[in-house]
């Protein structure tokens, strides 16, 4: 490397990007390489701010000790992105790549923009030679566009590697995702260049990451493994919530199903938990843009068979919501109602995509105010994904908490939409005593004790289980339903066929 005159390959990393990703993988990566200096850059001011100060950007357990411990030693924070660029022998990308909002591919396809203006800067300042390495989420052959730029721009005496090395890290276990990966991803160029890039990378992993875990390939496949991991784990989870309506309709436990499934050592117990839906910012986009590659390649039925797992999780949402106003009688109007987490998963203070704004939105469309407690979401972004100026405006209502018994008190009804640990050790029997009658728990994400909330007086409803119903209530209610099919089935016949015997 250029600016390198150590032996070690890599002296200096900047990463461009100082978000979910770029914030705590630079940071683990400063603790765990004492050697290296790390910088991580941003065009937002106030995120960059953020980093330098005692409150963080972003909440996730037991990473603002690694940055308190690695911030002004060899890890950095900062917008002057031009001379950390230059000094770096490897500059990560790892800038946001949303699904885009207008023109071709809109809905669908992954924008980007972002990616491409980090190439062509890289490309204007940067001399010597320099790793480049995409860690953003991007469309498989998207480094193809990266090295085009490169190449297109370069001057005498640079020279670039353009390497995939994609992110598997989930909100709420960055941290230790990050320092025990299940495996580290590096895709390179199969050329002499490209091996002195994969081993310089692969090199500043095994400062902590055994070296069988680190798997080099070819670029194209490690940016499609990418995609292919989030595509398999939200398949689980819609794959499960399928089942979790099967089993509301039948009186089997969605649980006891998951659990029998998961002993399965070929299918295992991960992601099998029913819930309102899956969240967050990566699943549904990443997602959407294998639905879009593959209908771009003529790949029509890859496409709708990875649309279903989008479908699917919009279903179980929309469910959620309506079995929650069915249950108060078909109608919420002027209903004050409890949401218990806002966040898109527990220990993250992220809400992209989170189930809880849908359900919240189709409560407030219902007419009803709505309470709203999250241990971390700040109130201002609660306001903002549900589009309301301030609390308590117009016709709708929205109220923020920050205590969990305020916030149930006077209401209808308490919806899990988050599974913090915290919100199964609550006292329930104090809640319900302030909450008016019938008191309703809807339990999005089964973590509540059902049992021990129907002994308080709560009528409790979950997911992938109809509560309260004993066996025997079971049999009458399917009795009762096949006379309801039999009845129409014979209103259809004498319809369309003029009875049973006109066939
Ligand atoms: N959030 C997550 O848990 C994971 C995300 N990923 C992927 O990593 C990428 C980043 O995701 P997040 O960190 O969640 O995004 P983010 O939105 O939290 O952070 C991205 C940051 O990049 C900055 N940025 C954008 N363009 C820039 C530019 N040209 N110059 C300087 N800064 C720029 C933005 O200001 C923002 O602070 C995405 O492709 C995502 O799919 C991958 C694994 C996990
Ligand atoms: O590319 C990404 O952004 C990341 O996406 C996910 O991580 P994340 O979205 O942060 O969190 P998950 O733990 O995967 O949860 C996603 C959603 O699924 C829900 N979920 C998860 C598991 C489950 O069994 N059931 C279920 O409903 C969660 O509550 C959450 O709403 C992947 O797990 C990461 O490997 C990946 O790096």
């Amino acid at each position: 490397m250029a600016t390198n005159t150590t032996e070690t390959p890599v002296c200096k990393i900047c990463c461009i990007g100082a978000g979910y990703v770029g914030g705590p993988t630079c940071s683990v990566l400063a603790l765990k390489c004492p050697d290296i200096q790390v910088t991580v850059v941003d065009r937002s001011e106030l995120r960059i701010n953020q980093w330098n100060s005692d409150k963080l950007p972003i909440y996730e357990p037991g990473l603002e000790e690694i940055v308190k411990q690695c911030r002004g030693k060899n890890l950095f924070f900062s917008t002057d992105m031009i001379p950390a660029l230059k000094e770096a022998d490897l500059i990560f990308i790892s800038v946001n790549t949303p699904t885009k909002t207008f023109g071709l591919g809109k809905g669908r396809a992954a924008d980007l923009k972002f990616v491409e203006s980090c190439a062509r800067l890289i490309a204007d300042v940067c001399e010597g030679s320099k790793i480049v390495v995409e860690k953003s989420t991007v469309p498989v052959r998207s480094a193809a566009s990266i090295v085009n730029i490169l190449k297109a721009n370069t001057r005498p005496g640079v020279s670039y590697q353009v390497l995939s090395n994609p992110e598997f890290l989930a909100e709420g276990t960055a941290v230790n995702d990050l320092t025990q990966p299940d495996r580290v991803l590096i895709g390179g160029e199969e050329s002499e260049e490209g091996k002195k890039a994969i081993a310089a990378l692969s090199w500043v992993y095994q400062h902590w990451v055994p070296a069988e875990k680190i798997i080099h390939m070819n670029t194209w496949s490690s940016e499609l493994s990418k995609l292919a991991a989030n595509a398999f784990l939200a398949q689980r989870i819609s794959s499960i919530n399928a089942i979790s309506a099967v089993c509301e309709a039948t009186g089997a436990d969605v649980s006891e199903v998951a659990k029998a499934i998961g002993l399965d050592s070929r299918l295992g117990p991960k992601f099998l938990q029913a819930s309102v839906g899956f969240g967050g910012s990566c699943f549904q986009k990443d997602i959407l843009n294998l639905v879009y590659i593959s209908e771009s390649l003529n790949l029509t039925s890859v496409a709708a068979y990875w649309q279903q797992v989008i479908d699917m999780n919009e279903y179980q949402k929309t469910r959620f919501g309506q079995r929650i106003v069915q249950a108060m009688f078909n109608t919420i109007t002027d209903k004050h109602i409890t949401i218990l987490g806002f966040a898109f998963k527990k220990n993250t203070g992220d809400t992209r995509e989170s189930p809880a704004i849908y359900v919240a939105k189709h409560l407030l469309e219902e007419g009803a105010c709505l309470h709203i407690f999250d241990p971390k979401v700040e109130k201002a972004q609660i306001l903002l994904d549900l589009e309301q100026t301030e609390e308590k405006t117009g016709a709708s209502c929205v109220s923020i908490f920050d205590d969990p018994y305020e916030a149930a008190k006077g209401t209808h009804a308490l919806v899990v939409c988050t599974e913090w640990d915290q919100f199964v050790t609550y006292d329930y029997q104090r809640m319900y005593d302030s909450m008016l009658k019938p008191a309703f728990v809807f339990d999005g994400r089964k973590t509540l004790d059902h049992a021990a909330l129907t002994k308080i007086g709560f009528h409790v409803e979950t997911i992938g289980k109809r509560p309260g119903h004993s066996f025997q209530v079971w049999i009458k209610i399917l009795f009762l339903e096949r006379i309801k099919v039999d009845v129409s089935f014979r209103c259809w016949q004498e319809q369309n066929w003029g009875g049973a015997n006109g066939i």
